[in-house]
């Protein structure tokens, strides 16, 4: 589904396709969902909830409509009132009117209330359709691989797609509210303008004369205001970027704070911020000439609009051919008509501010796509499927994202049960190798034969430690529910965390609360509670003394006898704990695996 609509977002071609490839899979989703209705539950279909919703929203717009068409009839006779000194009918005029007001205030109230029901709901759907893809096929670490040139993802989930749900929205239904005004008011109009002759050779009556004049007025309006404010899209879309790059670079230094604190980089990161900043005041200031430009051309259109309809209407009026009532009644027309018709001049702003979002959406799904596309095409390794007991190396090449080549003709294989400790000089490639045994490094060529059953763990020289507790934290990638307490306090006190047991329920910022030798050692406690078939260790202990590396690596090997353990290492020390030595060293230009055991396996 998820892969699905990126796929469908890259092949549409232009503006309009691409809205609806964007817009249409939530309108037509067959995800189920359970509501509850006077206590009892049914599972419903997300469109459909959607649908109705909208429905509901539009059946109001529309009843408002009707709501104003009956105010313009009370104008003219409230007026007319005033103007005959008609005491009795002003009164009862205004009771009429509070009667239509306050229908309208409870109207206007619910439509805005469900709107925003309709649009949380779509923006959650919406949210999960891209953090799946983001998620899935490992695109999010793709991304960053290929430089796909698709900056800050999170932005475009979390920020984009509220935008996206929220202004479609707003902007639809307004727009269709705006159609339905039009059709309405159009006909008062017209029927109004036949009271109204113009003054010129006598006096010529043209029909719907007022209609024609509100089409010319909102039609010059609307060219100006485009004509005008056409850079604004792509302002837009610039400010949203750099103002995501500006909280980007924030929040690296959160993350860092302390590598920051200890380099004293303040001045450094103070003028990477200054500078980030200033692209978002540069581009402001385009903005703000741009919509200075625009808002002339606004605010003198909305000023003379409330005048027009008098000055054209004034001398039928005063020529004595209709009255004060129909006056009222032919502005108030005559303003609605023209509002309908510069619905564009009124949400040109938010309309190149959707322009921008739904750009930015389509193109974190077309790199996502590509990604997806292209790491198929691209992955030169055959990759097999084999027994859980053994992985396999033969011939395999890898290269360089620019093609150049890392590692040349290695084979080997290892096998489950048995340690195996790849040692080479820095940059000789070792990382890259179990990136290309995880499936994560696409560069290169030759057979890989991997387990397709049983579990795997990586644990790298500083591991991850997600946001939570500290059971999430130990348990991770496994839920913190996988895993007892009583098993998590085992598998600390195994590996000299002992004392962090009684924290167990606590949540903190366990990257700064623990040291390397800590981090290193909940990548050994992950571990024994994950109880892998296969673990791959880089550079897993090289925080840890000698004495508690040997105590680590032991207390693996012993718990888990059957696991296969490959391990890269710098320390002289760690190769004595593995049973097998492949040394991936420089031999003239090339780099290749020397199977010390199998010295046949290597080429
Ligand atoms: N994403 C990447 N894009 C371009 N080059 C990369 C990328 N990742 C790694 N390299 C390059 O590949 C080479 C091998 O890197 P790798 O991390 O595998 O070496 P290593 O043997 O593990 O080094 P060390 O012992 O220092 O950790 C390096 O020259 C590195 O610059």
């Amino acid at each position: 589904m998820i892969t699905n609509l990126s796929q469908r977002i890259l092949r549409a071609r232009g503006f309009l396709a691409k809205l609806w490839t964007l817009t249409k899979p939530y309108w037509f989703a067959k995800d189920r969902v359970d509501i509850s209705i006077l206590g009892r539950s049914f599972g419903v279909r997300e469109s459909w909830i959607a649908r109705s919703l909208l429905l509901l929203i539009l059946a109001l717009n529309v009843g408002g409509v009707y709501l104003s068409k009956l105010y313009n009839l009370w104008n003219g006779r409230f007026f007319d009132a005033i103007q005959n000194k008609n005491e009795p009918v002003f009164w009862h005029e205004l009771k009429y009117w509070a009667v239509i007001a306050t229908i309208s205030i409870v109207m206007s109230v619910y439509s805005i209330w469900i709107q925003n029901f309709l649009t949380i709901r779509w923006r959650r759907w919406l949210t999960a359709v891209y953090f799946d893809s983001w998620l899935s096929d490992k695109s999010y670490y793709k991304l960053e691989l290929n430089n796909s040139g698709t900056d800050n993802p999170e932005q475009r989930i979390q920020e984009d797609c509220d935008l996206f749900t929220e202004t479609t929205l707003t902007l639809f239904l307004s727009f269709i509210s705006q159609i339905f005004t039009l059709i309405t008011f159009s006909i008062i109009l017209w029927n109004l303008s036949a009271g109204i002759t113009i003054p010129v050779w006598g006096g010529i009556r043209i029909p719907g004369f007022m209609m024609w004049v509100a089409i010319v007025y909102a039609g010059l309006g609307t060219w100006l205001t485009f004509k005008i404010g056409r850079p604004l899209v792509r302002i837009n879309f610039d400010l949203q970027r750099f103002g995501a790059d500006f909280r980007y670079r924030m929040t690296r230094i959160r993350d860092n704070a302390e590598s920051v604190a200890l380099y004293r980089g303040e001045q450094d990161e103070r003028s990477g911020l200054r500078s980030s900043f200033s692209r978002i005041y540069d581009t402001f200031w385009l903005s703000m000439m741009y919509t200075k430009r625009l808002s002339w051309v606004t605010q003198l259109y909305a000023s003379l609009a409330s005048v027009f309809p008098f000055i054209v209407a004034s001398p039928g009026y005063f020529a004595g051919q209709i009255q004060l009532g129909s006056l009222t009644r032919t502005a108030d027309a005559f303003g609605t008509v023209q509002g309908s018709l510069s619905w564009f001049i009124a949400a040109y702003g938010k309309l190149a501010e959707w322009a921008a979002v739904i750009d930015r959406l389509t193109s974190f799904s077309d790199a996502m796509a590509r990604t997806k596309v292209n790491d198929a095409a691209r992955n030169g390794f055959e990759r097999e499927e084999g027994s859980l007991d053994e992985i396999r190396l033969d011939g395999v090449d890898v290269n360089l994202p620019n093609g150049a080549p890392l590692i040349t003709g290695t084979s080997m294989t290892l096998r489950r049960g048995e340690g195996v400790v790849l040692t080479g000089p820095s940059g000789s490639g070792k990382t890259t190798l179990f990136r290309t045994l995880a499936g994560l490094w696409p560069f290169g060529k030759g057979r890989v034969t991997l387990p397709t059953t049983g579990r795997v763990l990586f644990l790298p020289q500083k591991p991850y430690l997600p946001v939570g507790t500290l059971q999430h934290v130990l348990c991770y990638p496994d839920s913190p529910l996988d895993h007892t307490e009583a098993d998590c306090r085992a598998a600390l006190e195994a590996t000299d965390l002992g004392h962090l047991a009684p924290r167990l329920a606590e949540a903190d910022n366990w990257p700064m609360a623990l040291s390397q030798g800590e981090q290193q050692r909940i990548g050994f406690a992950r571990a024994l509670l994950y109880r892998p078939d296969w673990v791959f260790l880089d550079e897993a202990t090289s925080a840890l003394d000698e004495k508690t590396e040997e105590r680590m690596y032991r207390t693996l090997r012993e718990r888990l006898p059957q696991a296969g353990v490959v391990s890269i290492a710098h320390k002289p020390s760690v190769v004595g704990f593995h049973e097998r030595h492949i040394d991936l060293s420089p031999s003239t230009h090339r780099i290749r695996a020397i199977d010390e055991e199998a010295p046949g396996a290597a080429e």
